[in-house]
C-alpha cells in the first residue's frame, strides 16, 4: 500500500494511491493522503493536484475489514476521517484538487472523489455508493455531497438501491465534470487542475453547493416517498432510513451539519447486528470463489463457448436464458416438436420478462434469443463445450441420457446435471466418463436466483470443476463448491426446513400460522407456500430420496400424497395450500384443511391426541434448529469447505434472510449451546427426527461457534497446541473473561501466541463480539486476545467453564482492577 506524490513541470503535483487490486482505504492510505497533501501544500512549486488511483481503478471504497470491530469497540479514525481528510485536507486545500477517476470509484472512493474541486472520469468507469448493502451508510461524506452534485432524487435512488452508474451518465447528471479516455485521463485532470488555479474554471466545494437541491418542500417530499419506500422494501434494515435522516439533517442545516450527523449514524450502525451480519456475507460470498486445491493451482479455464441442454422446461429454459444472456450459444434439445417449441418459447418469455423490467435492454435481448437453437436430436452435440440436463427427477431416464451423451459429445465435454437431489455416481453409472461428469444445480426461477451449485464426486476432475465455476461467474451466478451426497449442500441442509412444519401441522399447529411466523422471520415466503411452488409431485419425489438416505430422521409425512389425491399440485394447476390465480398472490385455501384433519388422524401423533401449544418463537425454532442440526451434519461430512459456504447458500438459494447473516452465522448468535439444549428435549419428547448431530453435540459441549468448521480444527491443532500448552503451564498472572454468564479463568499469554491467534482472529469474530457485548469493562485488547485463546483453549479441551457463582469475588477484583 502506498501514496506517491510527483509533481512536473507544470506545477501539478499527482498524488497516486495505490493498494492492489481495488485501492481500498485504509488508515496508512488516510495517513498517506494527509502527509503528500500537506506537503503538496507547503511546496511554492506547486499549484495544484491531481488525485488518481494506480492500476486502473480508482477506488473500490473503505476498508470492510475495519467494518469487523468488536462490539463495544467504540475507536474510530479520530478525528473523523470525513472531517480530517475529506474537508480539512482536500475540500478545504489552498490549492485545487482533481480527481482523474477510472474502473471504478465505489463508496469511499466516490466519496474522496467528491471531496475533489472536479472530476474527470475515464469513459466507463463506474460510480456509486453501495455502502447501505453492507449494513452502513456513506460515511466519508457521500450522503451530502451526492445530493449536492446530482440532485436529492437522483442519490437517493444511488444509495438506496446501491446501484452504480457509469461515468457517461455522471456527466449528464453533473456528477463528473468531463469525461477523457483513459491514455488521456491524468493530463486532462492536470490541465483541468490549472485551469481552476488559474480561475479559468471555477473551483468548486461540492459541500457548499445547493443548487441541486431544489425546494425545501421538495426535498423534504423525496425523502418522505423514499422513507415509506424503504419501510415497505427494507424493513428489517435500519441504515436506509437512517441514511435518509442524514440526507435531511444536511439539507435543513447544512453540508457540515449533515457530516456530523452522518458520522455518528455511521458509528452507530457499525455496532449493529445487520451490518455485522451483511459483512459477513460479503466476504463469505468472495471466499466461495477460492475452492482449495481447484483454484489454487495453476489451471486455466477453458473458454466455453457452446453449451447444450436437455429438457426445455422451467428449470432448462431458465438455464438457457442465463447462457444466452452472457453470450454463450445454446442447443436446447426435446423429445419432440411440441415440446421443442413449448420450451423456445418459455426461453423468449424469460427474457421479454426481463426487458419489461429493465433488466435487459432490447438490444441484448434481440442479441441473445440469436445465440438460441433449438434441436430434437444429438446431430450438433459433436461440437459442443459443455452439456446441462435438466430433466425430470427419473433415475433411469438420466443414466440413459448420460450414457447416450458419453457417445455423442467429444471427450472434453462437460457433462454436467441439474439434478437437485441425485448421487451423481448414480446418475454416471452407466458411462466411464465420471471425471467430466458433475452437477450444475440452479435453482429456480434459474435465470433470477444468483446461486449456482457446482457439485463435484471424488472422480470429477479439477479441470472440469474450474470450467464450470468459470461459467457461473460469467453468467454472473455466485457458485459454490460443494460435495456430492444426497440432496448436496443446499437442499440436504433445508430438508428439514420442508420436514420441520409438516411435523408441526401434525402436532396440531395451524399450517397458515408457521408460514405466518416463518414470513415474520424474514422468509419471503412460508414453507407451506414453498411446497406449492414446487409442486407435490415433485415434492413426493424428492421426499423418496431423503427417506432412502436419511431413514433415521425423516418424517414420514402423509399430507403430500392426500394433496396429490385431492388433485392439488400446487401453484402449477393452481391448487395447492393456497388458492393461485395468474397475476395475484397466493390466497389461504380453506378448503384444505378437512385433508390437513385426514392428515393428522392418519399420523396420529399429537400428545394425548390433542393439540400441542406452542408460542410463534416455539415454532421458528421447531423449523430453523433441525435445520440448523443438518446444516452441523454437512459441515462434518465435509460436504462444503466452510461453514460460510452455507450462510451464501441459505440467502442465494433459500432466501434465508440476509440481514440475519446466512443460517450458520445466525445459528451462532442464538448459540450452539441453546440450540443443543432445545433439540435434545424435543427429541425426547417427538422423536429422531429432532436428535442432535454429533457435531452440533461437541460444539455445543465446547462452547464453540458452529462456524469453526471441521476443517479448521486441524490447523488450529498444528499451529498452536503446544506453544499453547507450554504458555498455559508457564506463565503465573491470571486473567478472567466471561463467556454466555460463565466465567472462564485462563492464564496471561505473551506476545509469542499473537500470531496463532491472528490466525484464529476470523474464525472466532461472532463468538469473541459476543462476549465483548458481555465484557465491556475488561482491558479491551488484552481481552480480545484473551478470548481467542480461550476459544483455542477449548478446541484443545485445555480449558474448562467455572460457573460464575462460585468464582464472583475473584470475577468482582478482576472487574474493578
Ligand atoms: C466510509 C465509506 O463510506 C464506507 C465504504 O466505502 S464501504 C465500501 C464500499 N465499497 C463497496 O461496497 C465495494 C465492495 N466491493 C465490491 O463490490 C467488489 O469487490 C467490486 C465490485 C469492487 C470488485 O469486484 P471483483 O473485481 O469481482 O473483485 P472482488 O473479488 O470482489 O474483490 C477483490 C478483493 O478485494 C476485497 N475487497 C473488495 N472490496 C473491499 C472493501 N471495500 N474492503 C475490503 N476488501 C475489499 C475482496 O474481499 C477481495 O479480496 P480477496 O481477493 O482476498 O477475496
Amino acid at each position: 500500500m502506498t501514496v506517491t506524490m510527483e509533481v512536473g513541470n507544470d506545477g501539478v503535483a499527482v498524488v497516486s494511491i495505490s493498494n492492489p487490486p481495488l485501492n481500498i482505504i485504509n488508515a496508512a492510505m488516510i495517513a498517506g493522503l494527509k502527509e503528500k497533501f500537506g506537503e503538496a501544500t507547503r511546496r511554492s512549486d506547486v499549484k495544484a493536484i491531481v488525485l488518481t488511483g494506480k492500476g486502473g481503478r480508482f477506488s473500490g471504497g473503505f476498508d470492510i475489514n475495519a467494518f469487523k470491530k468488536p462490539r463495544g469497540d467504540t475507536s474510530s479514525d479520530e478525528p473523523s476521517t470525513s472531517i480530517d481528510l475529506i474537508v480539512n485536507t482536500i475540500e478545504d486545500c489552498k490549492k485545487p484538487v482533481v480527481a482523474a477517476v477510472e474502473g471504478l470509484a465505489l463508496g469511499g472512493g466516490l466519496e474522496l472523489a467528491m471531496g475533489c474541486h472536479a472530476r474527470i472520469a475515464a469513459p466507463k468507469t463506474q460510480l456509486g455508493l453501495p455502502e447501505l448493502t453492507l449494513g452502513v451508510i456513506p460515511g466519508l461524506g457521500g450522503t451530502q455531497r451526492l445530493p449536492r452534485l446530482v440532485g436529492v432524487s437522483k442519490a437517493v435512488e444511488m444509495m438506496l438501491f446501491s446501484k452504480p452508474i457509469l461515468s457517461e451518465e455522471g456527466k449528464l447528471l453533473g456528477l463528473i465534470d468531463d469525461i477523457a479516455p483513459s491514455k488521456e485521463l491524468v493530463r486532462a485532470s492536470r490541465l483541468f487542475a490549472l485551469e481552476i488555479a488559474n480561475r479559468c474554471k471555477p473551483w468548486v466545494r461540492s459541500l457548499h453547493r445547493t443548487d441541486k437541491i431544489g425546494s425545501l418542500s421538495e426535498a423534504q417530499g423525496l425523502l418522505r416517498a423514499a422513507r415509506e419506500q424503504a419501510k415497505r422494501t427494507a424493513p428489517n434494515m435500519p441504515q436506509h432510513l437512517a441514511c435518509l435522516d442524514a440526507v435531511e439533517e444536511g439539507i435543513l442545516h447544512g453540508g457540515f451539519k449533515g457530516l456530523l450527523k452522518e458520522t455518528s449514524v455511521s458509528k452507530e450502525l457499525v455496532q449493529s447486528n445487520t451490518t455485522k451480519a451483511l459483512i459477513n456475507l460479503f466476504f463469505a460470498q468472495r471466499a466461495t470463489a477460492k475452492v482449495p486445491s481447484i483454484t489454487d493451482i495453476g489451471l486455466k479455464p477453458k473458454h466455453v463457448k457452446k453449451v447444450g441442454i436437455i429438457g426445455g422446461g422451467i428449470m432448462g429454459s431458465g438455464i438457457a436464458t442465463s447462457l444466452i444472456l452472457s453470450n454463450i450459444t445454446v442447443f436446447l434439445k426435446e423429445i419432440n416438436s411440441e415440446y421443442l417449441l413449448k420450451g423456445m418459447k418459455s426461453v423468449e418469455a424469460n427474457i421479454e420478462g426481463l426487458v419489461t423490467r429493465g433488466k435487459v435492454t432490447k438490444d441484448m435481448a434481440t442479441k441473445a434469443l440469436s445465440l438460441l437453437k433449438g434441436v430434437s436430436d444429438y446431430s450438433e452435440f459433436k461440437e459442443l463445450d459443455m452439456v446441462i440436463e435438466a430433466v425430470i427427477e427419473d433415475v433411469p431416464l438420466k443414466q440413459d441420457i448420460f450414457s447416450d451423451l458419453e457417445k455423442v459429445c467429444s471427450s472434453h465435454c462437460i457433462l454436467a446435471t441439474n439434478t437437485s437431489t441425485i448421487d451423481l455416481n448414480v446418475i454416471g453409472e452407466k458411462t466411464n466418463s465420471q471425471d467430466r461428469i458433475i452437477g450444475a444445480h440452479f435453482f429456480s426461477p434459474a435465470h433470477i436466483m444468483p446461486l449456482l451449485e457446482i457439485i463435484r464426486t471424488e472422480k470429477t476432475s479439477p479441470q472440469v470443476i474450474l470450467d464450470l465455476l468459470t461459467v457461473g461467474k460469467i453468467i454472473k451466478k455466485v457458485p459454490i463448491v460443494v460435495r456430492n451426497c444426497t440432496g448436496f449442500a443446499v437442499n440436504r441442509t433445508f430438508f428439514p426446513y420442508m420436514q420441520a412444519p409438516q411435523l408441526l401441522v401434525h402436532l396440531g399447529v395451524d399450517l397458515f400460522r408457521v408460514d405466518r411466523v416463518i414470513r415474520n422471520f424474514g422468509f419471503p415466503l412460508g414453507p407451506f407456500q414453498l411446497q406449492d411452488l414446487g409442486g407435490y409431485k415433485l415434492g413426493k419425489a424428492a421426499g423418496k430420496e431423503y427417506q432412502n438416505a436419511f431413514p433415521d430422521r425423516i418424517f414420514r409425512s402423509t399430507l403430500n400424497e392426500l394433496m396429490l389425491k385431492d388433485g392439488r399440485n400446487g401453484k402449477s394447476n393452481g391448487k395447492g395450500i393456497y388458492i393461485h390465480k395468474k397475476g395475484s398472490k397466493p390466497i389461504p385455501d380453506p378448503s384444505v384443511l378437512p385433508i390437513v384433519d385426514e392428515s393428522r388422524k392418519l399420523m396420529n401423533i399429537m400428545p394425548g391426541g390433542k393439540p400441542i401449544s406452542v408460542t410463534d418463537e416455539e415454532i421458528t425454532e421447531m423449523v430453523l434448529f433441525p435445520t440448523i442440526n443438518e446444516a452441523c451434519r454437512v459441515l462434518d461430512e465435509g460436504v462444503v469447505d466452510r461453514a460460510s459456504d452455507l450462510d451464501v447458500a441459505s440467502v442465494l438459494g433459500m432466501s434465508f434472510p440476509s440481514y440475519r447473516g446466512g443460517l450458520i452465522f445466525w445459528a451462532d448468535t442464538v448459540g450452539p449451546n441453546r440450540i443443543y439444549s432445545s433439540l435434545k428435549k424435543w427429541s425426547e419428547t417427538y422423536g429422531s427426527f429432532f436428535k442432535p448431530s454429533r457435531y452440533l453435540e461437541e460444539r455445543a459441549m465446547k462452547g464453540m461457534p458452529l462456524s469453526i468448521a471441521a476443517e479448521a480444527t486441524p490447523s488450529l491443532k498444528s499451529n498452536s497446541k503446544l506453544t499453547l500448552e507450554r504458555l498455559l503451564l508457564s506463565t503465573t498472572n491470571e486473567w478472567l473473561s466471561i463467556r454466555d454468564g460463565e466465567i472462564w479463568k485462563l492464564k496471561q499469554i505473551d506476545n509469542g501466541m499473537l500470531p496463532v491467534l491472528k490466525l484464529c482472529y476470523d474464525q472466532m469474530q461472532p463468538c469473541i463480539e459476543h462476549c465483548f457485548a458481555l465484557c465491556s469493562m475488561f482491558p479491551k485488547d488484552s481481552l480480545f486476545y484473551s478470548f481467542e485463546l480461550i476459544h483455542l483453549c477449548m478446541a484443545h479441551g485445555t480449558l474448562s467453564p467455572v460457573r460464575e457463582n462460585e468464582e464472583s469475588e475473584v470475577y468482582r477484583a478482576a472487574a474493578h482492577e
